[in-house]
C-alpha cells in the first residue's frame, strides 16, 4: 500500500473561537481556514469580530474557547514568529520621535535580521526618502505602508493585515492591491480585513464574511461573482420604456440601472437582441453582465437575516458599503 502523505495544515486555522468582553460576545464560534497562494478578504461590518480574531491569531487576546493555529502551531509556540507570520494590526502604534527607518532597524535587529532586509522592505513599500523622516509626522497612509514593511521583515509565508486600506489615497489603494496580489502569487497566504467590499475588488481571491462574531459566508470570489452575474444582461438604449415593455412581455425582469441603461434578468442576450430588433426598438449595446464584488456581496447577504440584524445593530453609515444599511443589508 502506498503510504498517504498528510495534507499540510492551513496557513491559518481559526477554530470555533469564542470570546466575551463583559456582556458582548465578540466571537461566537468563528471558524475558517486561510490557504496559501491566495488573498483572502475578511469582511464584515464594524464590530463583526475581525480585529478580535486577528488578535487571537497573534496571541494578543486569549479566547474563552477554541484556538487559532499558524501552519498548525499556536503563535505562542512559534520560534522567531516574524519568520512565520507578518501582521499589521494598528498602524498608529509607532514611536513618534524615531525615524521610520530606525523603527524598522530596531524591529529587524530584535529578530536577528540585518540592515539589508530593512532596505529591501523599504524599497517595496514605496516610502522612498520619506523613510528617513520621523514616523510621528507620517500620514495614516504612510503609516500603513510602514506597517506593511515591518510585517514583511521576516519574509513570512503568512501575512495578516487589519484594515490596511484605511487612510490610503487612491494611488495607495491601487498599490496595496497589487502588492497583496504579488505576495499571494509568490505562494504566501494573505488575510486582509476590510469593512468596505469595494476595497477588495480585483484583489481578493477568496472571501470570509463575518457578522456578529461568526462566519456567515466562506466562498471563492470567482464563483461568487459568476453566481451573481448569472444570466443578467445589460442593455444601453435611448428608448427605455419601449425596451422595458418588449422585454417584460417576453418574461424578463427589467431594472433601470442608468440614464440609458437597463439590466434584464430572464432573457438571454441573443433573445434580447432579437426582441428589440423585431420590435424596432433602438439600442446601442447588449452585453452579459459581470457583477461587481459589491453586488455579489449584496446577493450573498440578501437572505441573511442574521447579517441584517448585525448590520442594523452596528451600522450608522449610509454609504453603499457593506456596513451601510442601504448597501449589503438592504
Ligand atoms: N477590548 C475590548 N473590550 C471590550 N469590548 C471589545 C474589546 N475588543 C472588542 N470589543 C467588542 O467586541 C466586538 C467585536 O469587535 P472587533 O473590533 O473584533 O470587530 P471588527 O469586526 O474588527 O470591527 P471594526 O471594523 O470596527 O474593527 C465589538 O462589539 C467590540 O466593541
Amino acid at each position: 500500500m502506498t503510504p498517504r502523505t498528510a495534507a499540510p495544515p492551513p496557513a491559518i486555522a481559526v477554530q470555533d473561537l469564542r470570546k466575551r468582553f463583559g456582556t458582548t460576545a465578540a466571537l461566537d464560534g468563528m471558524s475558517f481556514d486561510v490557504a496559501a497562494g491566495k488573498v483572502t478578504g475578511f469582511v464584515g461590518p464594524n464590530g463583526a469580530g475581525k480585529s478580535t480574531t486577528m488578535r487571537v491569531v497573534l496571541g494578543l487576546d486569549t479566547p474563552d474557547e477554541g484556538q487559532a493555529l499558524i501552519g498548525g502551531v499556536p503563535y505562542a509556540k512559534l520560534r522567531r514568529p516574524l519568520g512565520h507570520i507578518g501582521a499589521l494590526l494598528d498602524a498608529a502604534a509607532l514611536q513618534p520621535g524615531r525615524s521610520a527607518r530606525n523603527h524598522l532597524l530596531w524591529l529587524a535587529h530584535s529578530q536577528g535580521l540585518g540592515t539589508k532586509r530593512v532596505d529591501e522592505v523599504v524599497e517595496q513599500s514605496g516610502l522612498g526618502e520619506a523613510i528617513r523622516r520621523k514616523a510621528g509626522g507620517y500620514s495614516l497612509g504612510m503609516r500603513q505602508r510602514l506597517g506593511i514593511a515591518a510585517a514583511m521583515l521576516g519574509d513570512p509565508p503568512v501575512v495578516m493585515l487589519d484594515e490596511p486600506f484605511n487612510g490610503l489615497d487612491p494611488e495607495g489603494i491601487v498599490w496595496i492591491r497589487g502588492y497583496l496580489k504579488a505576495l499571494a502569487a509568490e505562494g504566501r497566504a494573505v488575510l486582509v480585513s476590510s469593512h468596505l467590499m469595494s476595497e477588495l475588488e480585483g484583489c481578493a481571491d477568496h472571501l470570509v464574511v463575518a457578522g456578529r462574531g461568526k462566519v456567515i459566508a466562506d466562498t471563492g470570489v470567482a464563483e461568487l461573482i459568476a453566481r451573481s452575474s448569472g444570466g443578467r444582461v445589460v442593455l444601453r438604449t435611448s428608448a427605455r420604456a419601449e425596451a422595458t415593455t418588449a422585454l417584460a412581455n417576453a418574461g424578463g425582469t427589467v431594472a433601470v440601472t442608468g440614464p440609458d441603461q437597463l439590466t434584464v434578468d430572464g432573457v438571454a442576450a441573443e433573445n434580447v437582441v432579437r426582441l428589440l430588433n423585431s420590435g424596432g426598438v433602438p439600442f446601442a449595446e447588449v452585453s452579459a453582465h459581470r457583477a461587481s464584488l459589491e453586488e455579489a456581496y449584496m446577493d450573498l447577504t440578501r437572505d441573511s437575516v442574521e447579517f441584517r440584524a448585525a448590520t442594523a445593530a452596528t451600522s450608522t453609515a449610509t454609504t453603499a458599503g457593506i456596513d451601510g444599511t442601504d448597501g449589503g443589508a438592504a
